[in-house]
Formats: C-alpha cells, structure tokens, sequence
C-alpha cells in the first residue's frame, strides 16, 4: 500500500528556528522591510501556522481509527461533508473542500468521530486530493476490514483559483472503492444518492 510506511515523520515542532529564519529570509528576497512592525511576528507566526497546518504528520491515521465497536452491521454506513483543509504539494497552497466516507462494515464499526480525526490527519499534510482519497479508503480497509469502502473527495485549489489558469469556482471531484463496491453498481449508486446535497 503507497506511502502508508511514511505516515509520520513530523519535523515542524523540531526544526522550528530553522523555518522561522528561511521564513525572514524569503520576506527579504520578496523585497519586504522585515523590520515593518506588521511583520516582526510573521516568521514565528508562519512557523506556528505550519505546526497547525502540518500537524498531521505527528499522527499515525491507523491509530484515530483505534476505537472500533464489534456490531452485526451489514450496510451501508456514512459520515459525508467532512470540511477538510489541506496544501497542495506542487504551490504550497491551500485546496479544501468536503470528503465523503461510506463502508459496509464485516463484524467491526468505527466511532463516527474518529472518520473526520482520521481526515483530518490525512489532510493536515502536502497533498494531492487523488492520495487523500485513496489513502481514506486504504487506512479504512486496513484498520476496519470492511464488505467495501468509498470515498468522494471535493476541492477547490487556490493555486487554479488565485493564480496560475485563475478559474474560481472550479471543483475536483475525485473518488475510491475498495472491496464490493468495485463489483456492486447500486452500492456505488446508494452512496452517491445519499450524498447529494
Ligand atoms: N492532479 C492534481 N494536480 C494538482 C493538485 N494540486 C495542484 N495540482 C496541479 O499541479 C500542476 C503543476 O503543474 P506545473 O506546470 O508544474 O506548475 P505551474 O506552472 O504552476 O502550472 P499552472 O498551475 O498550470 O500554472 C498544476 O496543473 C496544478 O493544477 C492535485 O491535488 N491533484
């Protein structure tokens, strides 16, 4: 499975100077007087903000999906419009949107909450949304051994909106299925009915 051997590797909370001073130095070569007032604390404030929006790295996503509950379950279950905040690895810029997570539970159930923890954790990194969507189906394969997982993935990436082509508005839709949602057309069917708006 891609990457799940490289989940945690946090290296914001020990490298915190360094970011800090390659922060001033960047303002510099931007042209900016780093001595202005409103940018005295911009260094340690990036800094702060890359702890937050880099987070994700400290955590193993297996391990918020932890608390699972043994229930005779067979269908389909849904936790949709999950508000996700993530940083595209090509421009360093934010793309966000909603994720969509369905399964078909075999014998074990996951705490509702622990499938937005684990999208957070997955997204709190430099990301494409194709590796978060199939990095959710994959983690929730591996920990809950599911009948079948699907994922939908909605972004708007400000690196199309705000530079670059600059089409606000556009959206990717991206998705995953695992296990018997491969084969089953209406499953596929029942979970995107279920999450339409
Ligand atoms: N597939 C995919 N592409 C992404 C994602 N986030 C950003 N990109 C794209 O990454 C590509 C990088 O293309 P480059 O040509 O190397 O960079 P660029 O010159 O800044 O490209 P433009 O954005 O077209 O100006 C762009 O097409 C982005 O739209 C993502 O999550 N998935």
């Amino acid at each position: 499975m891609a990457g799940l051997k490289d989940y945690v590797n946090n290296k914001v909370g020990e490298n915190r100077d360094q970011i800090e001073h390659h922060v001033r130095e960047i303002l510099k070569l931007i042209g900016e007087d780093i001595e202005r007032e409103g940018l005295h604390e911009t260094p340690a404030r990036v800094t702060r903000m890359y702890e937050e929006i880099f987070g994700g790295y400290e955590i193993d996503p297996r391990e918020v999906l932890g608390v699972t509950f043994e229930e005779n379950h067979q269908e389909l279950v849904i936790v949709k419009d999950i508000v996700y905040y993530s940083q595209c690895e090509h421009h360093m810029a934010p793309f966000f949107g909603k994720a969509h997570i369905g399964y078909i539970p075999s014998g074990r159930i996951a705490g509702l909450s622990k499938l937005a923890r684990l999208v957070e954790v997955v997204t709190r990194r430099l990301q494409v949304q194709e590796r978060i969507t199939s990095q959710l189906a994959d983690i929730m394969e591996e920990v809950l051994d599911p009948a079948g997982v699907m994922v939908v993935v909605e972004g708007e990436h400000l690196c199309m909106c705000a530079r670059g082509v600059k089409k606000p508005g556009s959206k990717t839709i991206t998705s995953a299925v695992r296990g018997s949602f491969r084969t089953d057309a209406a499953s596929r069917a029942e979970f995107l009915s279920l999450i339409k708006d």
